[in-house]
């Protein structure tokens, strides 16, 4: 199969210079022209391209510079340590910050925003591109209700955009909530929601089911108030289905006809049909219902104006460094007028066609890390794996095997060899754990913290924490064995390099595995 015989690691040298994996070559994408008559979405053909050098000061005076940020926001940012946009931020945030006045910022019934889509590789800040917008439209906002909704497909990167959200929305009166099915259903209940009226929260951090659960299950839970709606790791979210969720999702963010015969009976439906009838009989105010749901209200005499039907002010914003153009799936988000952005990798040169290209044909871009790939036997991974570490002088690393059992047996393995290391050279061994689905929420934590103050050298996972995740010493990223799909793969390698650091990342694969590797970017 290979031309090149499997190197042997126990020489130093042959490390250094393991001879890369030979992959065969992409056949030439068609151009975009070709495409666009072929019926290439015309958004992506419109996508505005950003370099990642577009970097932007953020100024510390009275004056914002053109950035749009509040002189609290910015502040905000230098005190973390942040003093320059990256590049998605830069393209960002002067399309999502508001432009009218403060009082016009969280309904916009007749002028409804257009929705966006976003490809920036992994580690490029994409999390700050949607935090900062969503804190400078709502922080003017004087009802708490329900305005921005941000999905993302784990637990850990809920907590880990909440630890971001608050540390930005420090100063503003914000309240930020979190539903994940980590706390009894009644505890996150008593979370979100006061009464018909009021709610506890402006922003909510959830994963899909229990965001769902409280769809349901929860009285007075609506999303009529939503500014944003945010899907992160877009791509993921949208290949999970639990129990439609997307559908329910975008059915209760949009007005429904008054008249419940002409699109039909849902849960949903009748549950907004509650809400906005006992509203109407406890308060004289308008306030209380969304502009685009008040055309339901009954029993109150309005101005045939308040009652026309007008657009929901739901703005969506996806994010993904492997975002989908899979056809069925962008139209099933029923998106507005999208706007593609789309962020150019680090590396080569690309034309604007050749960017465009890479995302249409699922070519995805990464951070400029080095990447490795060694040829092995199967028997020899785990002593390859000891010697890679110690040869590389490895301290941080991410490990990521197949599955749960591969993960806690490379763990035992690399124990018992680094335990023999220290007792015949004496020097303290490192320390190795197994981070996976079958550990507790709060061990999970405490292993992910351990790991960034580095009490934990090597961290071996399966993909679980593949996305998102950021942890920013990760030197090595090492795939033990082989992912699965190439977007698995670009998750991975993700996780070092970031916010354009330096990294590492090898890869193990076994002879058999060669063919099914082919496709995957050197
Ligand atoms: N403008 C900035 N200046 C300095 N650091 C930044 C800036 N923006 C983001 N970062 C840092 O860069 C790191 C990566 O950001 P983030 O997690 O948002 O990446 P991402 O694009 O969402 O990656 P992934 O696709 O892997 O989820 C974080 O530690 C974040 O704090």
């Amino acid at each position: 199969m290979t031309s090149t015989p499997p190197p042997t690691l126990g020489n130093p040298e042959i490390i250094a210079s393991l001879p890369f994996f030979p992959l065969p070559a992409l056949p030439n994408a068609p151009s975009k022209s070709l495409l666009a008559l072929q019926g290439l979405d015309q958004a992506l053909v419109d996508a505005e391209l950003v370099s990642p050098s577009a970097v932007l000061p953020i100024p510390s005076g009275k004056d914002d510079c053109g950035t749009r940020l509040s002189e609290r926001m910015r502040k905000r940012l230098r005190d973390l340590g942040i003093t320059e946009l990256f590049a998605v931020q830069t393209a960002l945030l002067p399309f999502l910050l508001p432009t009218h006045e403060p009082s016009n910022t969280l309904y916009l019934p007749f002028n409804p925003c257009r929705d966006v889509c976003v490809s920036a590789p992994t580690g490029s800040g994409k999390t700050l591109a949607y935090v900062v917008p969503i804190i400078e439209a709502l922080s003017s906002r004087i009802i708490t209700r329900l305005r921005a909704l941000i999905v993302l497909p784990t637990r850990d990167l809920v907590s880990q955009v909440r630890e971001t959200m608050e540390a930005l929305s420090k100063g503003t009166k914000l309240k930020i909530g979190t539903a994940t099915g980590q706390h009894s259903f009644a505890h996150e209940q008593s979370q979100l929601v006061q009464d018909q009226i009021s709610n506890k929260v402006d922003i909510l951090i959830c994963t899909p089911g229990r965001l769902i659960d409280h769809i349901v299950g929860t009285p007075n839970f609506s999303l009529q108030h939503l500014r944003f709606l945010v899907m992160d790791e877009a791509d993921r979210l949208l290949a999970q289905s639990f129990q439609g969720w997307l559908v329910q999702v975008l059915e209760a963010t949009r007005p429904r006809p008054k008249n419940l015969s002409e699109a039909g009976s849902s849960a949903k439906e009748d549950h907004d049909s509650i809400a906005t009838s006992s509203y109407s009989s406890n308060v004289m105010s308008p306030d209380g219902i969304a502009p685009a749901f008040m055309h339901r209200l009954s029993g109150i005499s309005f101005p045939s104006f308040f009652l026309e039907k007008k657009a929901s002010s739901c703005q969506k914003l996806l994010f993904s460094a492997t975002l989908t153009r899979d056809p069925a799936k962008i139209t099933a988000l029923e998106l507005n007028n999208p706007k593609y952005f789309i962020i150019q990798g680090g590396g080569e040169k690309q034309t604007e066609d050749s960017t465009v290209l890479d995302v249409v044909m699922e070519k995805f871009s990464m951070p400029s890390t080095l990447k490795h790939m060694i040829v092995i036997e199967s028997t020899q991974k785990p002593l390859a794996f000891f010697h890679l570490v110690h040869q590389l002088n490895v301290t941080n690393a991410l490990v990521f095997t197949k599955s749960a059992e591969s993960t806690s047996r490379l763990v035992r393995l690399f124990d018992f060899f680094e335990a023999e290391r220290g007792r015949s050279f004496n020097v303290p061994p490192l320390v190795a754990r197994a981070y996976s689905s079958d550990l507790l929420a709060q061990e999970r934590k405490s292993i992910l913290e351990q790991f960034k103050s580095q009490k934990i050298h090597i961290l071996v996972c399966s993909d679980l924490i593949s996305r998102g995740i950021d942890i920013s010493h990760v030197s090595h990223v090492v795939s033990y064995d082989v992912p699965v799909d190439l977007r698995k793969y670009v998750h991975r390698v993700g996780r070092t390099a970031r916010a354009g650091r330096e990294g590492d990342a090898w890869t193990l694969v076994e002879e058999q595995e060669v063919r099914m590797l082919s496709g995957l970017p050197r």
